[in-house]
């Protein structure tokens, strides 16, 4: 595989504003195909516009967004639509929709996308279910009756079903417990390992961090200020990255989880 095609996200000098609000301010990141990376950042401090501005979602002011080999400014509509079908996204809540059955909630972006029979959908759903460790009884459940990690679950069956070639996950732990946050630390870690699956997620979840991701950007001003795996965490000497991960080596200290 050529360099380009190791790469999975590419961004260049990538400037998002709101009128004279600058909130991504020529931001540079370059991530690897089959890797886990995870981002960090001060509340409010631009994750999630920089998620957004990634999926299409808002525009950028300036720079350069490359997905999968795909630059955005250059890609035709068709391009455009091909590389959605690439990725999988499960945003904050969940965002389930509610009226719809755990199975009819993960058959949705086949129906969007794919010309596959009612009953070849429904075996493709039930299969994402048993991957993501749910049981085929919950297919017939809706979203009002799962806990937050079954809620989690199901996203990110859903966000699944189209073989993605890359995951974008908004805080998967948030709203969870630690058990729990550890179950689904430990499914997106096999899911790597078996899929081959590239994630990007933004996490605030320092176990998460230390033993899911295998590097971490951490923004600040709205750029990356440090970027490497734990140890490049610990040894900055950005302020506001010393600051963020004392409390991790404090956590750690404290006998945190470790996945099995
Ligand atoms: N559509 C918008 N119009 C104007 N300002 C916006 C818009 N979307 C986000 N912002 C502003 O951009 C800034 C960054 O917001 P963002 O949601 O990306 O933060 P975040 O890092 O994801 O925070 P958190 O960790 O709390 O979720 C905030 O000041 C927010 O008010």
């Amino acid at each position: 595989m050529d360099a380009q095609g190791e790469i999975a996200i590419d961004l260049q000098d990538v400037v998002v504003a709101f009128g004279a609000r600058v909130v991504i301010d020529r931001l540079s990141l370059t991530t690897k195909r089959g890797e886990i990376f995870g981002l960090v950042g001060a509340s409010g401090g631009g994750k999630s516009v920089l998620l957004r501005a990634m999926l299409g979602l808002l525009p950028k002011t300036a720079g350069r967004i490359a997905i999968l080999g795909t630059d955005r400014d250059a890609a035709s509509p068709a391009e455009l639509q091909a590389l959605e079908r690439r990725w999988g996204v499960l945003y904050q809540q969940g965002a389930l929709f509610s009226s719809l059955t755990v199975l009819q909630n993960v058959e949705f972006p086949m129906r969007e996308y794919l010309k596959l029979s009612p009953r070849m959908m429904r075996e493709v759903a039930m299969a994402k279910l048993d991957m993501v460790g749910l049981a085929p009884r919950d297919g017939e459940k809706l979203p009002s009756e799962l806990s937050g990690g079954m809620t989690k679950r199901v996203a990110l069956a859903r966000a699944l079903a189209l073989d993605p070639d890359i995951v974008f996950l908004d805080e998967p732990t948030s709203g969870l417990d630690p058990i729990a946050a550890g179950e689904f630390d430990s499914l997106i870690k096999t899911l790597q390992d078996t899929l081959g699956l590239t994630v990007f997620m933004i996490t605030h979840d320092l176990d998460c961090l230390r033993l899911v991701c295998d590097r971490i950007g951490a923004l600040a001003d709205g750029r990356i200020v440090e970027v490497g795996a734990m140890d490049a965490m610990r040894a900055s000497a950005h302020p506001w990255v010393q600051a963020y991960f004392r409390a991790a080596r404090s956590h750690s200290g404290q006998g945190a989880q470790t996945l099995v």
